[in-house]
């Protein structure tokens, strides 16, 4: 087990990469199932969560072979293969196999998500999407277990906007017999992606970016070539440390549309924010103005973002107020930045963050992905040196953290952890 060190006080400079979206991977990957033949998805990111989605496939067996980023996925083998345990608890996206196995053998058992704890992560509307599909669903010991006869398109109105819930459903429509209309459908950018794999497949999906969605099943899908669209989050994660931390950052391989709510946040803390086709340049400035934000459905304010957003306030004039509508709950890293002397009260599900503070390091714990993140941030602003244990939920979702970092300039490093660190890290 590896622990991560960060020496503060380095100005990130230089240019960086973004890698392929780790929220489009993680559907993209299962959505091959639905194939007839073989399915290659280029730009992946080199990230936990997709090495064990390629394992689930090769459990149902899927032949699955890796070329750097590429992946080839021959479905041809696969059958409805019951996931109750093992890996699909390692991760949230593993319900994507609900929807891809439905839709291709019209069954499947796969053991409740894991992923972030973010509070309560509810799958009624997934559900419900599939009983409207014509299946049958029960709750078994832990697992979710669907089978229908037939699958036949209906009309879906989604009580909650939710990303998981729109991908799932068009994964098991598309091969359903008529037409679908899911109704108050997310918009992600992830969900373009998703369903721009599936068009090349053979699918008719209609409406994707709004909040109507129609899907027209088909009989089979073929194999197809696939380019996944660059990570926002992991985007919007390095402007944010070239912000909070940085002199001149210019990230490379985005779509700054994808970014508009974290961009305008960071103008008007006073960031200068500069856009060309597929790069962004953030040149920070001292001292920032402290600003709100409110989580909220894309294109709103990423709940992703909202993390390592509150640690970057933690250097701007004045209170700001951070609110997630998504995930009320994801507010752990909030005792971690307290320990790296934050000034932050938790209020009503908000989090109000005074500065401007100078944070100091400190060991600190990172309980989930993107209060990893918020902790790096805070560790690259820090006097001193912080280390941060809980890697495990990092490697999840950020390719090589710390390489891109040194690229940029910082100190940063990773190394293994003793004995007693380890017993300590469990107990904690
Ligand atoms: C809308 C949104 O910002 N979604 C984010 C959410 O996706 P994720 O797929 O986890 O969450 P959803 O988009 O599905 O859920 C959005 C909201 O709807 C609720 N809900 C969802 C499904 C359901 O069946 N019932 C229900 O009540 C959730 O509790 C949540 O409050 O976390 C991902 C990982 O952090 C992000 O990449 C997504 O961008
Ligand atoms: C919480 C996240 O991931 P997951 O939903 O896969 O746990 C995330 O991407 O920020």
């Amino acid at each position: 087990m590896q622990k991560m060190l960060v020496e503060g006080g380095r100005l990130l400079n230089g240019k960086v990469r973004v890698s392929g979206a780790k929220n489009s991977a993680v559907a993209l990957l299962p959505a091959a199932i639905l194939a007839d033949s073989n399915v290659t998805i280029e730009g992946l990111p080199e990230i936990s969560d997709v090495y064990t989605l390629g394992d689930l496939l090769e459990e149902i067996g899927g032949k699955v072979s890796w070329d750097g980023q590429t992946v080839h996925i021959d479905p041809e083998h696969m059958i409805s293969m019951p996931l109750p345990n093992g890996k699909v608890k390692k991760l949230r996206a593993s319900y994507y196999f609900m929807g891809a196995m439905l839709g291709k053998f019209k069954q499947a058992v796969i053991g409740l998500p894991g992923g972030c704890h973010l509070g309560p992560r509810p799958i009624d509307q997934h559900i419900k999407g599939f009983e409207a599909l014509g299946a049958q669903v029960t709750n078994e010991q832990g697992a979710i277990y669907i089978r229908a006869e037939e699958l036949t398109g209906a009309r879906i109105y989604l009580d909650v906007v939710s990303v998981g819930a729109t991908i799932n459903i068009m994964l098991a429509a598309v091969k359903a017999k008529g037409k679908t209309v899911i109704e108050n459908a997310a918009k992600e950018p992830e969900i373009i992606d998703v369903a721009t794999l599936l068009t090349n497949m053979g699918a008719k999906i209609k409406g994707v970016g709004t909040d109507v969605i129609r899907i027209e099943g088909v009989p089979s899908l073929h194999g197809c070539r696939h380019t996944i669209i660059p990570d926002r989050i992991e985007a919007g994660t390095y402007a944010i440390a070239a912000a909070a931390a940085g002199n001149e950052v210019v990230i490379d391989n985005v779509i700054p549309q994808h970014l508009e709510s974290l961009l305008a946040k960071l103008r008007e803390m006073g960031v200068t924010v500069q856009e060309s086709d597929e790069q962004l340049l953030i040149a920070s400035k001292n001292p920032l103005k402290s600003v709100d934000i409110k989580t909220l459905v894309y294109p709103g304010f990423p709940t992703d973002l909202q993390q390592p957003f509150t640690t970057l306030l933690t250097k701007a004039m004045n209170t700001g107020v951070v609110t997630d509508t998504i995930y009320s709950a994801r507010l752990k890293h909030i005792d971690e930045l307290r320990r790296m002397n934050a000034i932050i009260k938790v209020e009503g599900g908000s989090a109000i963050v005074s500065g401007p503070v100078q944070l100091e390091g400190a060991k600190v714990k990172a309980s989930d992905l993107r209060a990893g993140a918020a902790l790096i941030i805070a560790g690259l602003m820090a006097n001193g040196v912080t280390e941060i244990t809980g890697l495990e939920h990092i490697d999840r979702g950020y390719e090589k953290i710390t390489d891109k970092l040194i690229g940029l300039g910082a100190t940063i490093w990773r190394e293994e952890m003793t004995d007693r660190e380890i017993e300590q890290f469990q107990n904690s």
